[in-house]
């Protein structure tokens, strides 16, 4: 089974990570960008580098998320998969640039993942006031220092991108605890494999 965290900036994803590390010893845990050593290197590139171009920046996340595809998901088709970010937020975060259409980009991201997505994506759902403090707490790279709407109206494409490219959904209060959020995500796994 493959799954994926996703949200927001700040939302909590490796925090039930590293909860789930503990919790299903024999998962494959990844991410997106970067789960690869190519994908490292165009996590930098992206998200401390100094593109100018937003197609570059969308073409790169493609690329990244081919590598890890090829490399990280198919060959692990056999274990529980729990990866931090997918697909959904490559579409999601891509939607609101305005590049293209979201039938081409459903297309794109079946081209860069040959159509191997999660089977289910939790989305860890934040208030504007939690993100805004959770924000003030950190130092921000290029696409957190878009602001808080930006991320906002990400958080809403979360949601509809997941439903375009036919993922099931569970969407999460992500201002629980993070027992609770941890709780609620291992008994819908168990129940699922
Ligand atoms: N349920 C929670 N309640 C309160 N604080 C939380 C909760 N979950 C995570 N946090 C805190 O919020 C901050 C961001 O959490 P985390 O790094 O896990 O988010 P993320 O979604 O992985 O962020 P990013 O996408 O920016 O890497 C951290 O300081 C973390 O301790
Ligand atoms: C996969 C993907 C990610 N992004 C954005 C989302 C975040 O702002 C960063 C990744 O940082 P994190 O610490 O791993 O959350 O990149 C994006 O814009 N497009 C994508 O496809």
């Amino acid at each position: 089974m493959y799954i994926a965290i996703e949200g927001i900036d700040t939302a909590g994803k490796s925090t039930q990570i590293e909860a789930l590390r503990s919790l299903f010893p024999d998962a494959l845990i990844t991410k997106e960008p970067g789960g690869t050593t190519v994908g490292t290197e165009i996590r930098n590139m992206v998200l401390h580098g100094n593109l100018k171009s937003k197609t570059a920046e969308l073409l790169l996340f493609l690329a990244d998320r081919a590598e890890h595809t090829e490399s990280v998901i198919l060959p692990n088709m056999n274990k529980l998969i729990i990866s931090d970010r997918s697909a959904v937020s490559g579409m999601a975060y891509a939607s609101v640039q305005n590049l293209c259409d979201e039938p081409v980009l459903v297309m794109l991201n079946r081209l860069a993942t040959g159509g191997t997505l999660p089977d289910t994506v939790f989305i860890l759902k934040l208030t504007s006031e939690e993100l805004s403090y959770r924000l003030s707490q950190k130092e921000h790279d290029v696409i957190e220092s878009r602001g808080t709407e930006y991320l906002l109206g990400i958080q809403d494409a979360l949601i509809a991108s997941a439903y375009a490219l036919g993922i099931q959904t569970v969407v999460i209060d992500a201002t629980q605890s993070i027992d609770t959020i941890t709780k609620e995500i291992t008994t819908f796994i168990k129940g699922a494999l």
